[in-house]
Order: structure tokens, then C-alpha cells, then sequence
């Protein structure tokens, strides 16, 4: 039944298409094997100054248009700051005051923020929304969040079954789940009620194949496997997934293409490096709940064995060992909830990656990336915005998959191509880079 509704829902990629793909990048990496060393040294540098150009000049569009109508320019906002920002880079004043104008003018008044002015307010664009104000810091950045009436909203679209609605009428499915618990975390909003049932939602959602799908009966994709997993991670409840499944399913989902597919026999696409990628860097610091889970005891696990420090990753562990991860009971809960996302990063330890990081970069940097700037799905696709900041954060992600901590300097033989093409870390469950990150944390904790 599972099995039928998922080959429903997912348009077969004949043999043709692959063998066009594999081709593709086949003909790229072998014209890369025969070429000089510094010939190679250049093919996999990141082109940073074209980058800047291509985001500078996306900026300069979308400030020239922030008086149009159009409902995505929010998005369009988080991929382009968050990019430069993973640069390391900064634009003028005037276009991040610009930005935030824009965004406050797209603040609802009753909470949370639409596509543009006027519009009706939607999760997905204040998530986009607010990580772009986070990215930009500042006070006048950060203070222009309303977050009570942001939490009124959340509570609107809150649903009986522990899902969120999008919008007023929207669709209810993962994505909500993470926006709604990834922006009431980061901004100090998270409660109980919040958080009710959203682990039973998001469990009805992982599939026979281990991963998860966007609503219950659907086909596992990486992008709600990221959204489905961050989000059991923010409220404490990732014991219940089905966790050695789910690093069975995404580590297949990266193909001889050295990139990662978002679903069973579909094409390799430069996006999931970030939505299969950060899922696989989140389950690298789990080993301890996955161990546990493999060895099926029944034993009660504390925080320690997660990170060696008092934290709360899961501080259900022991309801879901003894009720059943499977089971839809009742979810207990206690104020911890609110540091799992600082303590995540705090209690950082030198993992193994559970992928071949390399062989991501290979493929960021040798077929995603445009050499005139931006990046893309795939050879002979367009670069864009969105593609440009799920590339470059997939990229950050393996440039940092082996340090000590999450803002460690790596080893260079970890960084593929010349070591200036090393990236600002992020945090992987927000996907915020890191320094902006503390900086919010700091001024949505201070009071508590
Ligand atoms: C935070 C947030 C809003 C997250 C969104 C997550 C995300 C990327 C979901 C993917 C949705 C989806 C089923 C795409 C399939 O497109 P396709 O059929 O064109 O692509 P495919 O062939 O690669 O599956
Ligand atoms: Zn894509």
C-alpha cells in the first residue's frame, strides 16, 4: 500500500536520463583527470568574486523590485544573504537596511510574514524571513521581529495532530513542522504546546524505506528528511525515528555521480547536498542513539552518552525504550527542550562522517558550479539563488564534517580544492551560519 502510493507519487527517470547525467559528469571528471595540476587547481576553486557578482547583482534586482508583487522575495532574501554570509562577505548598508524594511513590511500584523506586503502570512516565508534578519544581525534587525504576535501565530496554525498548517487553509505536512519548531527555537518561542504531537506527526511520516516524506503515505524525500529530522532533534524526540533505517536510506541517496539524489531512482541535483547532507551531518552526532538502537536494549540512556556534558539531544529516550518508538503516546516534556539547539553545537566532538565528503565537494565544485557564478542543480541546468545557497551550504557542511568543533578550522586535506575555498560554518540544524547564530542566541536568551 505504502510501497504502491510512493511509486504513485514518483515519476520514473527513465534510463535515458541517467546515462545523460552520468555521461555529463563522467566527461567532466575525466576531462579533470587528464588535465595539469594547475589547470585542476583552477577548475576546483570556488569562484568567489563571480559568486559575490551573481548575488550582489540578485540583490541589487530585488531591491529594485521590493515594491512588486510577488510572494517568494523572502526566500529570495535567506538564499542570497545566507549565501554571502557563508562567503564571508558583507554588502553595503543600504541594502541590508533595505532588506529589512522590506521584511518588516511583510510582518503581519497579527504575526508572522508573508511572501510580500499585504499578503497573508505563511511558515515557510517567516522561516525565510527570520533566518535572513538572524544572518543580517544586528538590533535593529533583530529587534524588528515581533515574536509575540509570531507565537500567536504559530499557536493559529497548530494542529490536532501535532502538525502545522503553512498557511489560514494551507497545507499541513513537514515542512510546516520544521519552519514553525525551527523558528519558535531560535527565537526563544518554544513551549509545550508548540511541540505537542509533533513527534507522532513527524514519525507517521518516515516510510518502509527509513526515510521521511513530506505527509503520512507519501514517498521518503531528502528535503522532509531533513525538515522531519532537524525537527525531532529540536524537540527531543529523535530517539522515536527509526534511526539505523534512515542512515541505511540517505547514505544510498548519494550516487556514483559523487552528489546526492533526492529519492529512489530520481537524479543527482546539487540542492541535496544540503538537504541529504545535513541530514547525514545531524545523524553523525547521534552515533550514540543509533548504537543503542542497533543493540535494541531496553537500557536508559542519559544525555552523557550523547555528548559526555549534561545537555537534552533526547530526553525521551527513555519513554520511547520503554513505550515503543512506534507508539503515538503521549509526549512528556520539560524546559530542557529550549537549550537542545545551543547545546547541540556546545557539545560538539570530532565524528566520522557517514559520507564520502570528498567525492560532495567533487561534485559541488566541478558540476554544480557555474565558473561565471552561481550554482546549480546540474550540468546543463541554470544556476539560481535557491541552488547557490543549498550548494554552497552543503559545501560548508563537508568542509567541517571532521573538526572538533563546529567551527573548527579544518585539515587541509579535507578542504577540496585551494584552502581558500573554505567556507563560514553553519548550524546545521537552523542552516544560519554559525557566528550569526550565537549572536540571535545571545539576545533571545538573555532574558531567560
Ligand atoms: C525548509 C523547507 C521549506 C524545506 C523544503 C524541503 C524540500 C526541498 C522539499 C522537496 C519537495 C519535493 C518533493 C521536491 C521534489 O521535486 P522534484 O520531483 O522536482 O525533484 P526530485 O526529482 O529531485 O525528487
Ligand atoms: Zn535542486
Amino acid at each position: 500500500m505504502a510501497a504502491a502510493a510512493a511509486a504513485a507519487a514518483s515519476p520514473t527517470v527513465t534510463q535515458r536520463d541517467q546515462w545523460m547525467v552520468e555521461s555529463q559528469v563522467f566527461q567532466i571528471y575525466q576531462l579533470f583527470a587528464t588535465i595539469p595540476h594547475n589547470a585542476q587547481t583552477l577548475m576546483l576553486e570556488l569562484q568567489r568574486d563571480n559568486h559575490m557578482e551573481f548575488l550582489s547583482k540578485g540583490l541589487r534586482h530585488l531591491s529594485s523590485s521590493f515594491c512588486v508583487l510577488d510572494s517568494n522575495r523572502p526566500w529570495l532574501c535567506y538564499w542570497i544573504f545566507h549565501s554571502i554570509a557563508l562567503l564571508g562577505e558583507s554588502v553595503d548598508d543600504e541594502l541590508e537596511d533595505d532588506a529589512i524594511d522590506f521584511l518588516n513590511r511583510c510582518q503581519d500584523p497579527n504575526g508572522g510574514y508573508a511572501g510580500g506586503p499585504g499578503q497573508m502570512p505563511h511558515i515557510a516565508t517567516t522561516y525565510a524571513a527570520v533566518n535572513t534578519l538572524i544572518t543580517l544581525g544586528g538590533q535593529k534587525s533583530l529587534a524588528s521581529i515581533n515574536r509575540d504576535k509570531l507565537y500567536g501565530f504559530l499557536r493559529r496554525m497548530k494542529q490536532p495532530n501535532g502538525g502545522f498548517r503553512m498557511h489560514d487553509e494551507g497545507e499541513i505536512d513537514v515542512r510546516a513542522c520544521y519552519t514553525a519548531i525551527s523558528v519558535a527555537s531560535v527565537l526563544n518561542i518554544l513551549d509545550d504546546d508548540l511541540m505537542q504531537n509533533v513527534g507522532d506527526y513527524i514519525l507517521s511520516c518516515q516510510t518502509y524505506e527509513g526515510g521521511i516524506a513530506g505527509e503520512p503515505g507519501s514517498e521518503a524525500h531528502g528535503g522532509y528528511t531533513f525538515c522531519g529530522l532537524a525537527t525531532m532533534i529540536l524537540i527531543g524526540k529523535v530517539n522515536r525515528l527509526d534511526l539505523p533505517r534512515l542512515v541505511d536510506w540517505v547514505v544510498h541517496r548519494q550516487g556514483k555521480e559523487c552528489g546526492f539524489q533526492g529519492r529512489t531512482n530520481k537524479l543527482v541535483d546539487g540542492c541535496y547536498s544540503f538537504w541529504q547532507g545535513g541530514a547525514v551531518a545531524l545523524l553523525q552526532r547521534l552515533y550514540p542513539i543509533i548504537d543503542n538502537q542497533i543493540e535494541g536494549t531496553s537500557q536508559i540512556f542519559t544525555v552523557t552518552d550523547v555528548s559526555g556534558e549534561k545537555g537534552s539531544l533526547d530526553e525521551t529516550s527513555s519513554h520511547a525504550a520503554s513505550h515503543g518508538r512506534h507508539e503515538g503516546t503521549r509526549e512528556s516534556c520539560s524546559s530542557d527542550f529550549k537549550s537542545i539547539g545551543y547545546n547541540f553545537i556546545n557539545e560538539w566532538r570530532a565524528q566520522k562522517p557517514l559520507f564520502h565528503t570528498i567525492a560532495l565537494q567533487q561534485y559541488i565544485l566541478l558540476c554544480a558550479q557555474e565558473q561565471e557564478g552561481g550554482l546549480r542543480d546540474k550540468p546543463g541546468k541554470r544556476r539560481d539563488h535557491y541552488h547557490t545557497c543549498y550548494c554552497l551550504s552543503g559545501l560548508s557542511l563537508c568542509q567541517y564534517s571532521w573538526s572538533k568543533h563546529p567551527d573548527s578550522p579544518p585539515l587541509p586535506n579535507l578542504v577540496l580544492g585551494p584552502y581558500s575555498n573554505l567556507l563560514e560554518p553553519i548550524h546545521p540544524l537552523y542552516n544560519v551560519v554559525l557566528e550569526r547564530y550565537r549572536e540571535a542566541h545571545e539576545l533571545f536568551f538573555a532574558e531567560s
